[in-house]
């Protein structure tokens, strides 16, 4: 099925899930990053009036927002910004600093800690916005992030719809060109922007090339199907309810 034909499908997808739901339309995070970018573009098509975008910054860099603007004024999305910053210090230092007083902090999960308190945040605030406005929120996971787990649990992970969920990260590119999405945001290393100098590749170890190939039944080099299948095993309780016992 050629790319336009997909998005169209996408997009009565979108008008279904909420019309099923009983809400009144769709919400995303818009991180100035390619998935986003497109599921922005998608709700923008599904509901061109009751479609909304969210810009959160928590120190972010100025690239970060500058995009996000820039990808929303392209799709012509109805947006709003609320920055998070010193609501992520508030929790992040009292969280620490009880935790210190008590013996109980962990000095090498900082980095992690801080990064996926951002995530959760950053959740909460989009519920918050669904439940004033009765929306769904919209998740912006490829498929080789949901292979992966490379998402926080409850966090950007926490949604009620994931419409790019079976997209490889080559096709998320091809949607985005489709789409409209800005040269800048295309051209961008994808990054979860959760701490200065992330990049997906990096923290992952292997690449999206490496995982979209994998995905789609080729071959790739062992050290990357090892990888691959490591984060994917790990990540097995992020794909699932959870467990509970027999009582
Ligand atoms: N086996 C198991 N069964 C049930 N629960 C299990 C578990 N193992 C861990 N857990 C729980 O899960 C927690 C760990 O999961 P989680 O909190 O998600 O943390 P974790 O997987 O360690 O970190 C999230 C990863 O996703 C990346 N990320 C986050 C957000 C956005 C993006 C992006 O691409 O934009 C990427 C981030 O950079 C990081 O690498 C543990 O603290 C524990 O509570
Ligand atoms: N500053 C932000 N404001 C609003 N939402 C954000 C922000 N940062 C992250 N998010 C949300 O978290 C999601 C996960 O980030 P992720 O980096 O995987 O996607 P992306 O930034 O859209 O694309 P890329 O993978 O190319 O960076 C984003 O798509 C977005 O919905
Ligand atoms: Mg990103």
């Amino acid at each position: 099925m050629d790319i336009q034909k997909r998005i169209d499908k996408a997009v009565d997808w979108l008008r279904q899930q909420v019309q099923e739901s009983g809400t009144r339309g769709i919400l995303v995070g818009v991180s100035g990053g390619i998935d986003s970018a497109v599921v922005a573009n998608l709700i923008k098509r599904a509901f061109p009036q009751n479609s909304l975008g969210v810009i959160l910054p928590i120190k972010s860099c100025e690239r970060d927002i500058i995009d996000g603007e820039l990808v929303a004024k392209k799709a012509q999305i109805k947006t709003i910004t609320i920055d998070l910053s010193q609501q992520h210090s508030d929790v992040l230092n009292r969280t620490l600093k009880v935790l210190k007083d008590n013996n109980l902090f962990e000095e090498k999960n900082q980095r992690i800690t801080d990064a996926n308190l951002r995530a959760r945040l950053r959740m909460s605030t989009l519920y918050a916005i669904a439940n004033q406005l009765n929306y769904l929120v919209a998740g912006t996971d490829n498929a080789a992030e949901v292979f992966t787990g490379y998402f926080t649990k409850y966090g950007d992970g926490g949604v009620d719809i994931m419409p790019i969920a079976t997209l490889k990260k080559y096709e998320v590119y091809q949607w985005g060109k489709a789409l409209g999405v800005p040269s800048e945001v295309l051209e961008k290393e994808p990054s979860a922007g959760l701490w200065e100098g992330q990049t997906d590749e990096k923290e992952m170890g292997t690449s999206y090339s490496y995982i979209d190939a994998y995905l789609d039944g080729k071959e790739v080099p062992q050290r990357d199907k090892e990888i691959i299948e490591r984060l994917h095993k790990a990540s097995a309780h992020k794909r699932s309810t959870p467990p509970f016992p027999e009582i």
